[in-house]
């Protein structure tokens, strides 16, 4: 349905759709498949919640996530990361930029070794508050190769301003 609509790329694993809907990474893995079959990208959501941040879980969390939620066969062309800690979704908060870039190398290193060449070269979209003041300096992160927006693109001058601060 969303392919008919016109759409390229499909959004899986969102945080809220984890923790309101009780999608775990199996399911989310196997929507990744059907995006496949659709034709369309798949961008699939990993992140960390306050607690999990809190108690020094984020990378255990994410390795898990990577495993269980990326199919078999995933490429650069086909499949994208988007890093989205749970806490800074729609609160206003980001990670400093020190933060974002040792954990978006963590996730290359996860995704070059499992997927080689092709995790070498699959994008990795950070998310979460992301907003035209402080987008040109988290897009700037090593690993870093674009932005999943969610309030501030309901403003066309804000997405505008971030669209800008994109490579
Ligand atoms: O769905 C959107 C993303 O989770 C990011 O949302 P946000 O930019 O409002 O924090």
């Amino acid at each position: 349905m969303l392919a008919d609509a016109g759409a390229t790329a499909i959004i899986v694993g969102h945080s809220e759709r984890r923790a309101d809907h009780g999608e775990g990474d199996a399911l989310i893995r196997q929507k990744a498949e059907a995006v496949w079959r659709a034709g369309a990208t798949a961008i699939v959501c990993i992140g960390e919640t306050q607690a999990q941040r809190d108690a020094g879980q984020t990378l255990d969390i994410l390795r898990g996530q990577l495993a269980g939620s990326l199919p078999e066969g995933s490429t650069a062309a086909n499949l994208i990361v988007a890093y989205e800690p749970v806490w800074a979704i729609g609160t206003g908060l980001t990670p400093t930029a020190k933060d974002v870039e040792q954990i978006h190398g963590f996730i290359r290193e996860v995704l070059t070794s499992r997927f080689k060449t092709d995790g070498a070269k699959m994008r990795i979209l950070y998310g979460g508050s992301v907003k035209p003041s402080n987008a040109a300096e988290l897009m700037a992160v090593k690993n870093v190769n674009g932005a999943l927006v969610g309030g501030a693109s309901l403003k066309a001058a804000d997405f505008l301003a971030i669209a800008k601060g994109c490579p």
